[in-house]
């Protein structure tokens, strides 16, 4: 499989327990504000899902989280370290933009998949702009990847990296009204100084204050999901 990196120890990619992230190599998508894209690029190497798998120090770790990238374009790969994972007896995250739901059903249908962090990334209409890709299949892929995790028991997360003057309230407003089943809903600050594009480094980041307003703002149409805003200090939960 390819990957471009591994972190042994990390306190926020999977809530509330201590997590190692896998970031898997490739992305179908090109989201000119994406933190990880140049890295990617200039890092990416090959190792079987055991190599990869045994590489990881697990003094710490409690979850194992699957990132990128895209993971889902390395079905077989993707499949394998689930089963490694499952199999050693941590609970797994996959972290998708949602493009390939077939691979995802099937971890689900084989038990390999506890958790999903689903981006919806911007007002489907935006999508070929911000992502090159096509919005309305986005949209029907999304819908039914929450209801497969609900029927599922699948815990199924929700997230848009606000990024200001690409998106604004409008964008915030109609993803939750499409995504009102997931379990969480997440905002999360954009940070320029990683951004791939030099478009976005330009772009200021949003404040605490405004994401906490936007989260405000969803929850008036998310009632049987929970809110929270991530910036890169602190983590909010929103009450409505
Ligand atoms: C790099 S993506 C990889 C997983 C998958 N491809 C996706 O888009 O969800 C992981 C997370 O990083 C977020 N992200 C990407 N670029 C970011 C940036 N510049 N600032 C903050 N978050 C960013 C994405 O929105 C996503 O929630
Ligand atoms: S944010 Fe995710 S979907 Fe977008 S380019 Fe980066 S890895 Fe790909």
């Amino acid at each position: 499989m390819k990957i471009f990196g591994i972190i042994d120890i990390s306190t926020i990619d999977y809530p509330k327990k201590c997590s190692a992230v896998v970031f898997m190599s490739g992305c179908n998508m090109k989201c000119g504000y994406c933190h990880n894209y140049e890295h990617m690029l200039e890092n990416t190497h090959e190792m079987t899902p055991e190599e990869v798998f045994n590489s990881i120090d697990l003094m710490f770790a409690e979850a194992i989280v699957i990132s990128g990238g895209e993971p889902t374009l390395q079905p077989k790969a993707l499949k394998e370290l689930c089963i490694i994972a499952k199999r050693k007896g941590f609970p797994v995250k996959l972290d998708t933009n949602g493009t390939n739901i077939e691979i995802i059903k099937d971890l689900i249908d084989n038990k390999l998949i506890d958790y999903i962090a689903l981006d919806v990334k911007c007002a489907f209409d935006k999508y070929k702009k911000i992502t090159n890709y096509d919005g309305e299949k986005i949209k029907k892929n999304m819908l039914e990847l929450i209801n497969y995790c609900k029927k599922n028991n699948v815990f199924i997360e929700c997230r848009t990296t606000f990024v200001p003057n690409v998106m604004d309230e409008k964008d915030i407003i109609e993803i939750a009204k499409s995504v009102k089943n997931c379990d969480l809903y997440t905002i999360q600050q954009f940070d320029n100084e990683h951004a791939w594009k030099d478009e976005y480094k330009k772009i200021r980041e949003p404040t605490t204050n405004e994401l906490v307003e936007l989260g405000k703002i969803s929850t008036q149409y998310l009632k049987n999901s929970d809110v929270v805003v991530k910036s890169k200090d602190e983590m909010i939960n929103i009450a409505e």
